[in-house]
């Protein structure tokens, strides 16, 4: 093999004179060459994490209203606001290594999409893989495993629900209760806590209602750790929204 010197002064003769390489020695070819191989291979793994959020749920994590939602493009109009985007923020910040669960709840159209969208993204570009999924979503791709067509089991999602970094469950509260609903949230929360991996829900409901929902189990399971309750009281957004804003 030849030494990074030798290569480098190959190399020397066959580049253009006009051409800057990005290196000016055998060392720091070899540096040059291993940082492209750290970063390929980081790049391989977001891919692979896009498509795996892809199989999981026929889509990449987040939708498309929420693609651009960001802490920055939040908009603060009173104190509640306020103290939403700062624990958001924050449990985004200490989002590593932290088993702590969040939900939101309250009002419609007061970002609690728009929040759990930001933490996302900002996970999401820090190398984690993350899904916001309805309930309907959900219940319908579990569903859909029991036809014979499915190119995946009831087991297999279940396991994919259960290991992607951060899991939100938004809508809960929307449907008519199920019992295989309650059983199937049931299931993915305490694998997932298990795991040590939080789950977000997102809800109308405020925490009696949620308790009943979804049982004492569930709702115990999403206070492990430092987790986060925060109500969403103020009026709705969505009038104001315009679908160019970012
Ligand atoms: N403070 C805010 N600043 C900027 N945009 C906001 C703000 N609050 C909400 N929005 C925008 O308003 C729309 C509705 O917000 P969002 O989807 O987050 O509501 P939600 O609380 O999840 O409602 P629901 O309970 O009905 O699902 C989104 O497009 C969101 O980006």
């Amino acid at each position: 093999m030849k030494s990074p010197t030798t290569l480098f002064t190959r190399l020397q003769r066959l580049v253009p004179a006009h051409v800057k390489p990005k290196f000016t020695s055998g060392e720091e070819l070899i540096k040059w060459n291993q940082e492209q191989g750290r970063q390929r291979s980081e790049s391989i793994v977001r891919e692979n994490r896009a498509m795996r959020m892809q199989r999981v749920m026929g889509r990449s994590g987040i939708r498309e209203l929420h693609m651009n939602c960001s802490f920055d493009n939040y908009r603060v109009e009173n104190e509640g606001q306020q103290r939403a985007l700062a624990l958001a923020r924050q449990y985004a910040s200490e989002f590593e290594g932290n088993i702590a669960s969040f939900v939101f709840s309250g009002k419609p159209g007061t970002g609690k999409n728009h929040l759990a969208a930001a933490i996302g993204n900002d996970l999401i570009l820090r190398g984690k893989s993350v899904l916001i999924v309805t309930v309907a979503d959900l219940m319908s791709n579990m569903k859909g495993t029991f036809s014979g067509t499915s190119d995946t089991t009831e087991e297999r999602l279940l396991h994919d629900l259960s290991t992607v970094d951060l899991l939100v469950i938004d809508e809960i509260g929307m449907q008519t209760e199920s019992r295989y609903e309650k059983v199937i949230i049931n299931q993915i929360v305490d694998r997932r806590s298990s795991s040590k991996r939080p789950t977000g829900m997102l809800s109308n409901l405020d925490h009696a209602g949620m308790n009943q929902l979804l049982g004492e189990r569930v709702m115990d399971r999403m206070r492990l750790g430092n987790s986060l309750w925060v109500r969403f009281d103020w009026e709705s957004y969505r009038s104001r929204v315009r679908g160019d804003e970012y």
